[in-house]
């Protein structure tokens, strides 16, 4: 194993197992989640999809010559966060978008964020948190503009880019992996346990149901006492999801992209 300056580095060795990551990808409906997720596996900008389905994605990837096995939770949290644990407990960084062209979006970012900040307090631990101002294409439409997008950042420490997920595949793996750089920063200053998933039914030990002392009442946290962990259900519980082709693509008669949700794409 290498060392920097004495101290073993996680993960450097040729031996070693990748890094793991999880990532959350949190924002309101319409955002551009699923578009910004389906571009940064395949490169590939598919438009519509089912908005109900939420499923989590795998891929190996090199960042900074290291390779690290990212997990991708795409979220389904309709308007406002819900059952958040599912995520707060799993991810190691997280991003949350939401779209120039919408200031709804940009409200709901910020809830996100506060709901992070919480968690954060919660816990005393911090997580890794990028805002991303998506949709820059529709600049002539924006509602948001950028300095606000640097403004909600900074109140919460944040990195902040603004993308597109129907522009350059490039711009998009840069946000990706500014957020495996994050998450490996955090990792190797306070390394986790194996990623838990939590129970819709059951809560963490301890875990006061931050929502309602902090106005987030959609959250539902719950608040039984008896503590549930179990690890993430493994990819063999995944289901086919079929992601319908853009009109663009129709017109090009280009066939129908097919994912196999919850299992490599690629
Ligand atoms: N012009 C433009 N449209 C985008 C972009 N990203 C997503 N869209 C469109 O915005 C709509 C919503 O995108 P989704 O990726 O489904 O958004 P989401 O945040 O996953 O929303 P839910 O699935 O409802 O949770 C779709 O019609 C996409 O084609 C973008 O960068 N530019």
């Amino acid at each position: 194993m290498s060392s920097v300056f004495g101290k073993p580095r996680a993960g450097s060795g040729p031996q070693s197992a990748p890094l793991e990551v999880n990532l959350a990808i949190l924002g309101r409906r319409g955002a551009g989640k699923s578009a910004l997720t389906v571009k940064f596996l395949t490169k590939r900008f598919i438009s519509e999809y089912d908005p109900n389905l939420e499923d989590t994605y795998s891929s190996e990837e090199t960042v900074d010559h290291q390779p690290v096995h990212l997990r991708v939770m795409d979220t389904a949290d309709l308007d406002t966060p819900r059952n958040c644990e599912r995520y707060l407990n799993w991810a190691h960084a997280f991003l949350v978008v939401y779209s120039v062209d919408s200031r709804q979006s940009f409200e709901g970012s910020s809830s996100y964020l506060e709901l992070l900040a919480l968690h954060a307090k919660e816990t005393q631990r911090s997580f890794p948190a990028l805002l991303l101002g998506n949709k820059l294409d529709m600049a002539p439409y924006r509602q948001v503009t950028k300095a606000e997008g640097v403004a909600l950042a900074g109140r919460f420490g944040c990195l902040f880019f603004e993308v597109s997920a129907c522009l350059d595949f490039e711009h998009v793996q840069h946000v990706f992996h500014e957020a495996v750089r994050e998450a490996r920063r955090e990792l190797e200053k306070s390394p986790l346990t194996r990623p838990l998933f939590i129970s819709e039914d059951r809560a963490l030990p301890h875990q006061a149901p931050l929502t309602a002392r902090h106005g987030l009442a959609s959250c539902t946290f719950n608040t039984l006492s008896t503590v549930s962990l179990k690890e993430m259900p493994t990819v063999a519980q995944a289901k086919l999801v079929t992601v319908k082709s853009s009109r663009a693509q129709s017109k090009r008669k280009a066939p129908t992209l097919t994912l196999l949700k919850g299992f490599k794409i690629f």
